[in-house]
């Protein structure tokens, strides 16, 4: 499949997201889109998927089986589970009887098997999630588009999909995905691409340490500019962050939670609004494996940005 000079704008007048992108996507790889917020990666992935046409440019060979996890999957739909799934798999091709044994099949790989018979609207995120990423793995797909599809499942989930992944791409499928994890499917992808200014451009696939925390090199000269500071936000609920993690973070809950008399390093109280927050600042440098270092301990990241600057 390939991407010949493709733009994409919302709407008549929109900015452009993308423009003139060139983009191989061969089968029986496996491709990292890569990019800071907000620089197009989704747009770029439905645009892949077919969910969204280019708004100039050219798309070819782009598989007949396809499927897609969008960033949002809609819960508030009026199916159980199963049925929800079974009803895809029949859009997709699959007879009803195969459709009902995959989605059995998929929902067991996932660790939901109990909640095949539960209304979509009353699953938890989690178990949401779980049916969006199986909906995308019930017909055998030979493109197989990602959108932070492992955001929200548990350890046990997000493994199943990694080897899912892996199975799609023996099979010859290509398999194109972003994720928030660095440590994501590293060494294992055949290429990275990165968005930014509205270009997508090869970059080399970083070779990250599983289950370990790597550092970046220091290496500052004397009298250089200081390193850029990079503002991680996380919650995870009450429990008190790591210690020993990467770059020495800065440590604090946020403004909107922090009670006068909240020690920096501990997580602000339970809002009405949502989560505790609380935002690390880190040298750029350190910013990846501190990433990493929070990820392993299920830490959420909410926002990523320069410091003085949410992006
Ligand atoms: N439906 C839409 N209508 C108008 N603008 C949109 C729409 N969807 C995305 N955008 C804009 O397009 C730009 C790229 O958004 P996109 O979601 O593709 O970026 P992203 O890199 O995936 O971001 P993130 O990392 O935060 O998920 C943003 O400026 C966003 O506001």
């Amino acid at each position: 499949m390939r991407l010949e000079r493709v733009g994409r704008r919302h709407g008549l007048r929109g900015p452009w997201v993308l423009r003139e992108v060139g983009l191989d996507l061969p089968a029986g790889t496996l491709v990292r889109i890569a990019g800071t917020n907000g620089t197009g990666k989704s747009t770029l992935l439905r645009v892949v998927a077919g969910v969204d046409a280019p708004t100039e440019g050219r798309i070819t060979g782009r598989p007949p089986r396809t499927a897609y996890v969008p960033e949002r999957f809609p819960v508030a739909l009026p199916f159980t589970a199963v049925d929800y799934l079974v009803h895809l798999g029949r859009v997709q091709g699959l007879g009803r009887t195969t459709a009902r044994v995959r989605a059995g099949e998929w929902l067991e790989r996932f660790g939901a098997a109990e909640h095949a018979r539960t209304e979509m609207a009353a699953l938890s995120k989690g178990t949401s999630q779980k049916v969006a990423v199986a909906q995308a793995l019930l017909a055998d797909p030979a493109l197989l588009v990602l959108d932070e599809a492992w955001t929200g499942l548990d350890t046990g989930a997000r493994a199943e999909l990694d080897a899912a992944v892996r199975e799609r791409r023996s099979a010859g499928a290509t398999v194109v995905f972003v994720d928030h994890d660095p440590r994501r499917l590293a060494g294992e992808q055949d290429a990275v691409h990165e968005v930014g200014s509205g270009r997508v451009r090869e970059v080399p696939a970083r070779s990250v340490d599983t289950g370990r925390w790597r550092e970046a090199p220091v290496s500052a000269l004397p009298g250089s500019e200081p390193p850029p500071r990079v503002r991680i936000t996380v919650s995870g609920g009450r429990r008190p962050l790591p210690a020993g993690l990467p770059g020495d973070p800065v440590t604090a809950p946020t403004p909107a939670s922090a009670p006068a008399s909240a020690p920096a390093s501990a997580p602000g109280p339970e809002g009405v609004d949502g989560p505790a927050l609380t935002v690390l600042t880190v040298d750029a440098r350190h910013s990846d494996a501190l990433l990493a270092a929070l990820l392993a301990d299920s830490w959420h990241i909410h926002h990523l940005g320069s410091e003085g600057v949410r992006v």
